[in-house]
């Protein structure tokens, strides 16, 4: 009946459980299917994106811009925070707000959420007063926080058992790329939910993956942050092996930067890392969390991954010297603290 209803609008309101929201049901946009694309004219006007009403869960560092972007390209933004304080800057922007995820999804088509971890993202979703509260037939919930497959197949299932629709669309890229609306999103779900929310996710980036069924965007996510950390823990290592054999680590990050192992992050983050300064962009914690989640997923098909795990134990040393909400190219530390104990 559930699914039935998104597909025929028509059906009397008796014989529903809860009001259906039209969002499902019409033809929004002229609807595009990107296997990758890069930044295209969005087929929307702002006058049809404010025709469905965005919810938007988590407002730290990814979220915020995110849920902004939205708002200045004329959606109907809803916001909660778990610390209310962070809503009052969208609030000031035309968001409205309301007091639990159960109040947001009740009043959207269209939820996303941007939680810290797992465990966070299923309480917001099935806790108390949770979204799945609120969400009924012809809704969508989108969750775009890194989380690992079992999580996203729990939180899919509870929003699916209320006929609502699930997607899972963890983002790639950090939080420039969020507030220039650049991310690359990592999808998976219900196609015709991917579908809907193109338009929304063509605002807040520049292209998207659809990779099937709900599970493949958390790994594939996953893959790729424990490359990303690997990555930065080799590049910590020839930061301080070149200054410890009397080179400049700065000719190092141009040498590096005009090379084949070029990659933005170490021409961004390196001149801060040999100052020893870890702006927050990525918090070091996150960093740490998709590491053990990828290793979990590398241990469920015995996928050798030692480099990954012996990264993974210098983010945890990071950790335990205090610097979880540092950037996570403060991984660098880790080995600092090394050498001075050796030496
Ligand atoms: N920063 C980055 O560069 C990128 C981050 N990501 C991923 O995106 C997600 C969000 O990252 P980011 O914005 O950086 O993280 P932040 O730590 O800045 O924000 C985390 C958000 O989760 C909320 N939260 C945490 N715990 C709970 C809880 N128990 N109940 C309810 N809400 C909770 C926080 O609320 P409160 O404000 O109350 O603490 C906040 O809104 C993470 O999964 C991260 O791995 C993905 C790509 C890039
Ligand atoms: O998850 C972090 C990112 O930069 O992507």
């Amino acid at each position: 009946m559930a699914l039935c209803s998104i597909f025929c609008p028509l059906i009397p309101l008796r014989f529903r459980s809860k009001p259906i929201s039209p969002f499902l049901s019409k033809p929004l946009f002229s609807l595009s299917f990107r296997v990758y694309s890069s930044q295209q004219p969005s087929p929307s006007t702002k006058d049809e994106l404010g025709t469905v009403s965005i919810g938007f869960l988590g407002l730290g560092i990814m979220g915020s811009p995110m849920a902004q972007n939205l708002i200045k390209a004329g959606c109907d933004v809803t916001v909660w925070n778990r610390t209310k304080s962070k809503c009052d800057p969208l609030i000031g922007l035309g968001a409205k707000y309301k007091s639990s995820p159960e109040e947001v999804t009740a009043a959207c088509d269209l939820t996303f959420a941007m939680l810290a971890d797992p465990e966070s993202a299923i309480d917001v979703a099935c806790g108390k007063n949770g979204a799945v509260s609120g969400i009924s037939s012809g809704k969508g919930y989108v969750d775009v926080s890194t989380v690992d497959a079992a999580s996203s197949m729990l939180i899919s299932k509870q929003i699916k058992d209320t006929g609502a629709l699930f997607l899972e669309a963890p983002v790639s890229g950090s939080k420039k790329p969020a507030e220039d609306g650049q991310l690359i999103f990592l999808t998976a779900g219900d196609k015709l939910l991917y579908e809907k929310a193109a338009p929304f996710l063509d605002i807040m980036g520049k292209s998207r993956f659809y990779l099937g069924e709900v599970g493949n965007g958390a790994a594939m996510k996953l893959v790729v942050n424990m490359i990303m950390g690997s990555m930065m823990a080799s590049f910590a290592e020839g930061i301080l092996l070149s200054e410890k054999v009397g080179l400049d680590p700065n000719v190092l990050v141009e040498v590096v930067s005009q090379g084949a192992i070029n990659a933005p992050m170490y021409s961004l983050k390196g001149p801060s890392m040999i100052k020893s300064v870890y702006p927050t962009a990525f918090p070091l914690k996150h960093q740490q969390k998709d590491m053990r989640l990828a290793l979990g997923l590398a241990e469920s098909v015995s996928q050798s991954t030692p480099i990954a795990a012996a990264a993974n134990e210098l983010y945890k040393v990071a950790k335990s010297y205090g610097l979880s909400d540092e950037d996570f190219s403060a991984v660098i530390e880790a080995l600092k603290a090394a050498k001075s104990q050796k030496a």
